[in-house]
């Protein structure tokens, strides 16, 4: 397995991260347990504030807190300088809660609802991305009401479509998110934006996709959004103050992943914003981007416990361990792929090829098909890493099984952020009504 971070294997033969060994933190917090890299998150938004600054270009570094939203995460990109992506009011509220400061919020999402806008311009929000014309109106119509102005980017599908290691350039992009610059609905979309007396159109938004490896889709949605803008400055002499190119950025999950270094990811993309907003209007755009996974996602790893397996001669042996597809759904969703390895024997010789199997009731709840590994024995602790994005945001109660607690560890400490889900929070809103208590029992 790849070590990322501080990861490292120590004296023992045991996995350590942040100076933390891994069987300590299993005799302390239990199994499944996340660990992030709390260091390693720190660095990837240091290099995103670092290289924009390179670029000399005006900046926001928003976290895509979908990837993974808890409020000690809001917290550390805080302290980072970033701002901060939300999709719900559930994102909002964390963020809230974790004192996030309102105008470094951004409001994402297709089908923001009537109490989600409210609460967000109560929060004093800094920006709504604003995805549709019924959106727009309902935004303008609770702003009115509230007599309150807010500032406002439109999601616009550029007819760029970033597939996982290609993109493609498509006339008319088939999304449901944003308006279309192909077809002209971008170009009404901001005519009617920039009348609207309390929207403020600060700019647009474009994202292409996630887990993306090379700059070209990037530089090609620059290249479409600034003759958009073009357009719509010599048109109807509006001109974007702000655009936001979206997240995307991918990271090394396995050998032969082929990521970026951040700072060439944000290079490629504040020349490409220099090399086509010149000229458009005085000054170029300030510029946004939303990276969530590459924030987030290598400085995380799933600890599990090995308990039962099956082998079946000439055909596979499965190991199963005390988590699954409850806390890391992406295998069963998009049949990603993960590296691991047996973390309490870290050094011992590898000796056989297992596939890694969930506790869920469910033959699709597989972790890893293929890993080579020591001979694995019940109570071996098993490490996946890269785990920190889109897994403990995605976990599920299925077979209500506790979604696992988070631990940040950083110079040798260990800080539980999120509590191991408790039975309590199993059956905390289940209801047994009065009238299916009362029904008579037939015997
Ligand atoms: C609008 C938007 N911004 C940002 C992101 C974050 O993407 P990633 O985690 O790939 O950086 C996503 C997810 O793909 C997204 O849909
Ligand atoms: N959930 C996806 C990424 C979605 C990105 C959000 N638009 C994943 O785990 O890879």
């Amino acid at each position: 397995m790849y070590l990322h971070g501080t990861s490292e294997i120590n004296a023992s033969g045991h996995l350590e991260i942040g100076g933390c060994d891994v069987v300590d933190l299993k005799s302390q917090f239990g199994t499944p347990l996340y660990i992030v890299d709390e260091q390693l998150v720190r660095e990837r938004c240091k290099q995103y504030v670092e290289a924009f600054k390179e670029s000399g270009l005006q900046f926001q570094v928003a976290y895509a807190s979908k990837a993974f939203c808890v409020m000690a995460m809001c917290t550390v990109v805080e302290q980072e300088g970033l701002s901060l992506d939300v999709v719900s009011e559930g994102e909002l509220y964390t963020a809230l809660q974790a004192g996030f400061p309102a105008e470094r919020i951004h409001f994402h999402g297709n089908n923001k609802t009537p109490e989600e806008i409210t609460m967000a311009i109560k929060a004093g929000i800094g920006c709504f991305v604003v995805d549709n014309l019924i959106e727009l109106h309902l935004l303008q119509a609770i702003a009115a009401d509230m007599d309150k102005h807010v500032n406002v980017l439109l999601r616009v599908t550029p007819g760029v479509e970033a597939h996982t290691h290609e993109y493609i350039s498509t006339g008319q992009t088939d999304s449901k998110f944003g308006f279309d610059i192909g077809n002209g609905s971008a170009f009404e979309g901001v005519k009617i934006a920039s009348n609207l007396s309390n929207i403020k159109l600060l700019g647009v938004h474009s994202h292409i996709g996630s887990q993306i490896f090379e700059v070209e889709g990037f530089q090609m949605a620059v290249q479409k959004v600034a003759e958009f803008a073009k357009e719509v400055h010599e048109q109807l002499g509006v001109s974007f103050k702000v655009v936001n190119l979206g997240g995307g950025f991918g990271i090394r999950y396995v050998d032969g992943d082929t990521p970026l270094e951040v700072s060439q990811y944000v290079k490629a993309i504040t020349n490409a914003v220099k090399e086509h907003f010149a000229g458009i209007s005085n000054t170029l755009p300030e510029i946004w981007v939303e990276p969530g996974r590459s924030i987030i996602g290598d400085a995380g790893t799933t600890l599990y416990t090995v308990g039962t397996q099956k082998n079946i001669p000439g055909v596979r042996k499965y190991v199963a361990v005390d988590g699954g597809m409850t806390d890391n759904p992406r295998p069963a969703l998009y049949q990603s792929q993960y590296e691991a390895l047996l973390a309490n024997r870290a050094n011992d010789e590898e000796k056989e090829i297992v596939s890694i199997a969930g506790k869920c009731c469910e033959s699709g709840d597989m972790l890893i098909w293929d890993v080579n590994l020591p001979e694995v024995q019940s109570g071996d602790l098993l490490a996946v890493s890269c785990t920190g994005a889109y897994n403990y945001s995605m976990a599920s109660n299925y077979n209500r099984i506790r979604r696992p607690g988070v631990v940040f560890v950083k110079d040798g400490q260990s800080d539980l952020v999120v509590k191991r889900e408790s039975f309590q929070d199993i059956i905390g809103n289940d209801l047994v009504p009065e009238r299916i208590r009362k029904q008579a029992v037939l015997k």
